[in-house]
This record gives C-alpha cells, sequence and structure tokens, in this order.
C-alpha cells in the first residue's frame, strides 16, 4: 500500500466575518503531522468556521471574508499563485452527515474524488485504490462482496466510513472532520473513532466535537474555542489533550471540559 503524506497544518492569526460580523478573531494553532487535533467549545464560537477555512471552504459563502494565513507544511493555502483545488486535494473534508452519491456504487463512490480532480487510473489501479481506502476506512471486510450496490444502501456509520473512504481516495495530507459522529450510533462512532485512530499515523486529522468523551479518546492535542457575550470566537487554550482535561490553565477551559457550560 501507498502511504499517506502527512503535513503540518498552521493557521496564524486567523479572523472570519460572515459580513460584517465577525466571528474569529486572530486564531493561531499548530495542527502536527501524523496526529489529531480536537476542536473543542459551545455552540457558535467558530470551530466550524474555522475548519472550513482549513480547507478554502469559507470564501465560497456569499458575503464571507478572513483574513491570516494558513500554511500547509509552511506553504499558504491562501497564496494568490495557488488554485484552491489545490488546498482542497490536499486538505480533505468530512461532514455529519454522511454524503455518499446514494445511487452511485459503492466502488464509484470510493472513486467519485478523482473524476473532479482529473486524475488518470487504469481499471486495476482503480480497483486497488478502492481496496486500499476502503481498507484504511475500515469499511472493506463488510463491503467487499458487494461493492456494485448503491451507496445509499450502507448504513449510517458505513456510509460515513465510505465518505472518508472517498476523502482518501485523493491522497489528502490532512483530514478535516466536522462533527463525525453526530448523527451516528454509539456503536458506528466507535468504529469510526477506531477508524480516526488507524489514519492518524499517515494523515493530519483536525476534528470538531461536541463530545467531550470523544475528544478525550481520539485526540492528542486540544484546542478550546470560546465566543463571550457576542464577542468573536477566540482559542483561549491549546495544548495536550492530557494537559486540557486534567490541569487546564484557563478556569474557563476547566468549566466547559467538565461540563459546568456549553
Ligand atoms: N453562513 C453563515 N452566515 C452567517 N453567519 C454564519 C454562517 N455560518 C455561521 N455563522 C455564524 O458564525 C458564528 C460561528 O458559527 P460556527 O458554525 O462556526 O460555530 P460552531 O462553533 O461550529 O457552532 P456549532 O458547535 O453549533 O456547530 C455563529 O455565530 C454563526 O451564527
Amino acid at each position: 500500500m501507498t502511504a499517506i503524506a502527512c503535513a503540518d497544518l498552521e493557521a496564524e492569526a486567523v479572523s472570519a466575518w460572515f459580513g460584517e460580523r465577525k466571528v474569529l478573531d486572530r486564531v493561531s494553532l499548530v495542527m502536527p503531522p501524523g496526529s489529531v487535533t480536537a476542536l473543542i467549545g459551545p455552540s457558535g464560537c467558530g470551530k466550524s468556521t474555522f475548519l472550513r477555512i482549513l480547507n478554502r471552504m469559507h470564501e465560497l459563502v456569499p458575503g464571507a471574508s478572513l483574513a491570516g494565513a494558513v500554511r500547509l507544511s509552511g506553504v499558504d493555502i491562501y497564496d494568490p499563485g495557488r488554485k484552491l483545488t489545490d488546498a482542497r486535494k490536499q486538505i480533505g473534508m468530512v461532514f455529519q452527515k454522511p454524503n455518499p452519491f446514494p445511487a452511485m456504487s459503492i466502488h464509484d463512490n470510493v472513486l467519485a474524488g478523482l473524476k473532479l480532480t482529473g486524475v488518470k487510473a487504469s481499471r486495476s489501479e482503480k480497483d486497488a485504490l478502492v481496496e486500499e481506502c476502503l481498507t484504511k476506512a475500515g469499511l472493506w471486510q463488510e463491503v467487499r462482496d458487494r461493492l456494485r450496490s448503491p451507496g445509499g444502501a450502507l448504513s449510517g456509520g458505513q456510509q460515513q466510513r465510505l465518505c472518508i473512504a472517498r476523502s482518501l481516495a485523493v491522497r489528502p495530507k490532512v483530514l478535516l472532520m466536522d462533527e463525525p459522529c453526530s448523527a451516528l450510533d454509539p456503536t458506528s462512532t466507535r468504529r469510526i473513532e477506531q477508524t480516526i485512530g488507524e489514519l492518524a499515523h499517515e494523515v493530519t486529522i483536525v476534528i470538531v466535537t461536541h463530545n467531550m468523551q470523544q475528544a478525550a479518546r481520539v485526540s492528542q492535542q486540544c484546542a478550546f474555542f470560546l465566543a463571550e457575550q457576542g464577542t468573536p470566537g477566540v482559542i483561549v487554550e491549546s495544548g495536550a489533550t492530557k494537559q486540557i482535561f486534567e490541569d487546564p490553565v484557563d478556569q474557563r477551559t476547566a468549566d466547559y471540559v467538565h461540563g459546568r457550560f456549553g
């Protein structure tokens, strides 16, 4: 199997607006290679906006703007000389609700991103890639005998793993996950968490989660976001997950991770 090269992702002084309204204020965060970084914080503090800035999705919202820099292995993904599709190829995204193409086969779902990126491959190369990505996403054993069945026929948890496989097929360096388990039952959630653990050594993962136990289980680093009384979201504190949960510097972090607000 070909290893997927992971890379470090760094946000420096990222601010974001929807129209006149500022929703993030100078957020800086280093997301180290080969590890999982969890973004935590109450609803509306800007976690999803920050995640979408990391792969240039925020700029697609009409009236949205941003400032600051996002560097992938030291290269600014917002450099005017770089194409939007370059960032998309290198930085994949998995959403809250599994979104495979329901009528398309499992096999073709995995390969769907290749068409968009213009990558050409022979039939045998494609078959090998489908097996590789489904294996990495922890789904191969369950679907190997029905690759021509529609993606929409899978369970929610299987569909989410199919979406992970689809993201992996373009060989991203980073995988962004926006509450990937919030629509799933506990068993499927555990399976996705296991998949995240297996992938972490080869693709840099950033995950937004409202589930503190999940953040503690899957991540090595955590960043706690907060938007107080109508002010834009900031990172109150970031660091090793163990430290954020067991010995945070800021009282607001302690209150949040122990369920005292949010
Ligand atoms: N498309 C949009 N247009 C205008 N405002 C938006 C848009 N998307 C998000 N916002 C606002 O930006 C702020 C940050 O939202 P965001 O979704 O990033 O927060 P979040 O921390 O991810 O919240 P949640 O945990 O509930 O998903 C919120 O005040 C939200 O209302």
